[in-house]
């Protein structure tokens, strides 16, 4: 396997903060590889530093095997990077900001990857009109269709889907799964977790500068002991507070429904003990931890300080 980059001992302060503390990150060619965190994790100044816009204060990053130090302008080329910030030149309109962008890789006549880009991300009808008239998400958009024009090995998209709607989303998601599968390698903040749930094969999370966690999807999601049981009953539900005070459970009186959380190992019993109530079962349904319990877990936002 090719490694896509590989980051080094990456240290970066603002002033007294330490936005990224000795980050070390090692991420394949091919992987769709998720990059989490609260706000002010520093996801954003490492996106910064791998696209230049960063200085870091130590450590080294290689793209595909180049230090992007040295190998500036070739690194550069490699890398599709999708920034979190708005920004286009008002005096062009859709095709033409993607044209200019071409040529800044040296690219000229460009109109297939264009047409595709334009297709792919729904813009094609918008495509001689100027950023001013594009709405939010169109803009963001174009954004996307900038950062893919040089057909870049390896894609970083800050928050893509921030402020955007379904229909795009959805569009957006079947593009880049499409170019994973070409053997893209791809690189995704968000705070939807869903979304990364549902993408990535493998998820760092940072908090406070650091990463505090870095598995597979199904590792870190099975690290989570923690199911969740809700069922519903013919009968009411009134009185049954004091038979299941022992368990985590939520009771919905108007719905006939309890909602239990439970540990694995608790399963057994507690299925039995349910069966026992002698209530007549209408449904059920039995949840598996998410990554947003994972999430919260690693990044302390349920609690204490660490
Ligand atoms: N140019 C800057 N000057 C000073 N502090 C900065 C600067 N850029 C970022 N920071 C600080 O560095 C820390 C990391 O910020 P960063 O934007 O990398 O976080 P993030 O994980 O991308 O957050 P978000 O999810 O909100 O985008 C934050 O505390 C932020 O305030």
């Amino acid at each position: 396997m090719t490694v896509a980059i590989e980051i080094e001992h990456v240290n970066k302060n603002y002033g007294e903060l330490k936005a990224l503390k000795d980050i070390n990150l090692t991420i394949q060619q091919g992987e769709f590889f998720g990059l989490l965190g609260p706000n002010g994790a520093g996801k954003s100044t490492l996106i910064g530093i791998l696209g230049g816009l960063v200085n870091k204060d130590f450590g080294r990053v290689t793209v595909l095997g180049k230090d992007i130090i040295t190998n500036y302008r070739e690194t550069k080329k490699s890398l599709g990077i999708v920034p979190q910030e708005v920004t286009f030149d008002p005096y062009f309109n859709v095709r033409e900001t993607l044209e200019i962008q071409s040529g800044y890789f040296g690219i000229k006549n460009n109109d297939k990857k264009i047409n595709e880009l334009l297709e792919a991300l729904g813009l094609t009808d918008k495509a001689e009109i100027g950023p001013r008239q594009l709405s939010g998400g169109m803009k963001r958009r174009l954004l996307i269709a900038k950062a893919l024009v040089h057909d870049p090995e390896i894609i970083v998209l800050d928050e893509p889907t921030a402020g955007v709607d379904v229909e795009l989303r959805n569009s957006l998601w079947d593009y880049v799964i499409k170019l994973n599968r070409q053997g893209k390698t791809i690189i995704l903040t968000t705070h939807y977790l869903e979304e990364a749930e549902t993408l990535c094969d493998r998820i760092a999370i940072m908090n406070k500068g650091e990463i505090v966690k870095i598995d597979t999807k199904e590792n870190l999601i099975n690290s989570i002991d923690k199911k969740v049981i809700s069922v519903k009953f013919a009968d009411s539900v009134i009185g049954l507070s004091e038979k299941l005070a022992e368990t985590n459970c939520k009771i919905d009186e108007e719905n006939n429904r309890i909602e239990i959380e439970a540990s694995k190992n608790d399963l057994d019993d507690l299925l039995k003990f349910i069966n026992n109530l002698d209530l007549h079962i209408v449904d059920m349904n039995i949840e598996s931890a998410k990554l947003e319990d994972v999430f919260i877990k690693l990044t302390n936002l349920g609690g204490d300080d660490n």
